[in-house]
């Protein structure tokens, strides 16, 4: 379970008054909203999701945990596991990271035995991964707008739903906007997975997603909402065309709100491996990413990609990582959580 925690409390700027007040039908950003941050629950709480992020990975951990099984650490348990990680899609580059790390630590913990270097190998991949953990930060601007992008199929709409699940019981105000024009059944998609009653939806069946975005941001403006989502139709960052439409998107977004899109997030398939780090650094150049969401964590082989995307995040041409928000594991509201380094390490090898 997570939620979003109010992290400090509102700053509300006085109303207007006077002759330097703005006219009535002058757009208003409003007084900042609370900020809330997407905070995972108490241990004892997040207890049933560790053990479905547990099973998810087994697929991808058992390959290397295999390679501990043994008596001796020698150069041949080094080899294997390069070949363990590599199987798992973490790439050269980051199975390269962390075998020299875990050289490093073996050496210093002078570790005799199998185990404990499985242990050792836990702390390098949790201190590689670590700054991919950052939670998501809300309403330091109202609305906070927050863009979804992602090749066919990768999950945005399901992600969309249950984040904003998680947002409405949080008590804040949601709008959808449906910028998925393609495909007929987004829209009805949507609707189901984020509880009609409580979220709003601006949608234009066939029409331009860019004006839909932002119908929908100026929408959420007049009505106050804490939250614009968009969800945008799946394609490949080889579809040069609709790349572009994307960074019209993102263009037509901030013409309606100075400063956003607040967050510009991708969703990866992480079943995809190799290929989710080629969509991670392909739409980063066309959109600049500020999050992830890696889904169907469950049941794959090659959930290594993580580390491969946490190296490269760290090598980033002269901007901050790009954090994982949110993990998927399943197709259920409660399969989606916030991304923890160690927590993830420790459920991958232990
Ligand atoms: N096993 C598993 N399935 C998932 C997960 N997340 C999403 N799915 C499933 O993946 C399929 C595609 O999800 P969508 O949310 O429709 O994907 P999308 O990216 O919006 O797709 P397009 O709009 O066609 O681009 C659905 O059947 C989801 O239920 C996950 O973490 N694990």
């Amino acid at each position: 379970m997570f939620s979003f925690f109010k992290k400090k409390a509102p700053v509300v700027a006085p109303p207007p008054t006077g002759p330097e007040a703005p006219a009535a039908s002058a757009p208003s950003p409003g007084p900042a909203a609370e900020v809330r941050v997407a905070a995972a629950a108490p241990a004892e709480q997040r207890r049933p999701w560790l053990d479905r992020l547990k099973s998810g990975l087994r697929r991808t951990g058992s390959g290397i945990t295999q390679v501990f099984t043994g008596t001796r650490i020698d150069e041949a348990l080094y080899e294997e596991l390069e070949a363990a990680l590599l199987m798992a899609d973490a790439g050269m580059p980051a199975t390269q990271h962390l075998l020299a790390d875990l050289k490093r630590r073996v050496k210093e913990h002078k570790a005799t035995d199998p185990a404990a270097v499985k242990l050792l190998l836990v702390d390098a991949l949790a201190e590689l991964l670590a700054p991919l953990q950052r939670p998501l930060v809300l309403g330091e601007t109202r609305p906070t707008v927050i863009m979804v992008a992602g090749v066919n199929g990768a999950g945005k709409t399901t992600s969309i739903g249950k984040l904003t699940r998680h947002l409405a019981d949080g008590g804040l105000k949601v709008l959808l906007a449906a910028a998925d024009t393609f495909r007929a059944a987004a829209k009805e998609q949507l609707a189901v997975w984020a509880d009609r009653n409580r979220v709003e939806i601006v949608s234009q069946e066939g029409g331009d997603p860019a004006a839909v975005s932002f119908d929908a941001v100026k929408a959420g403006q007049a009505r106050g909402c804490d939250v614009v989502v968009a969800d945008t139709a799946g394609r490949l960052p080889t579809q040069a065309h609709l790349m572009e439409e994307l960074r019209k998107i993102k263009r037509t977004i901030g013409k309606a709100m100075d400063g956003a899109p607040h967050e510009v997030l991708l969703v990866v398939d992480g079943n995809t491996g190799q290929n989710a780090l080629a969509q991670v650094k392909a739409f980063d150049a066309v959109l600049g990413l500020t999050g992830l969401v890696v889904t169907k964590l469950d049941g794959t082989a090659k959930g290594g990609v993580l580390a491969a995307i946490a190296l490269w995040s760290r090598e980033r041409d002269g901007a901050s990582p790009v954090p994982v928000y949110f993990i998927g594991v399943g197709e259920k509201l409660a399969d989606l959580e916030t991304f923890d380094a160690r927590e993830f390490s420790q459920a991958l090898l232990t």
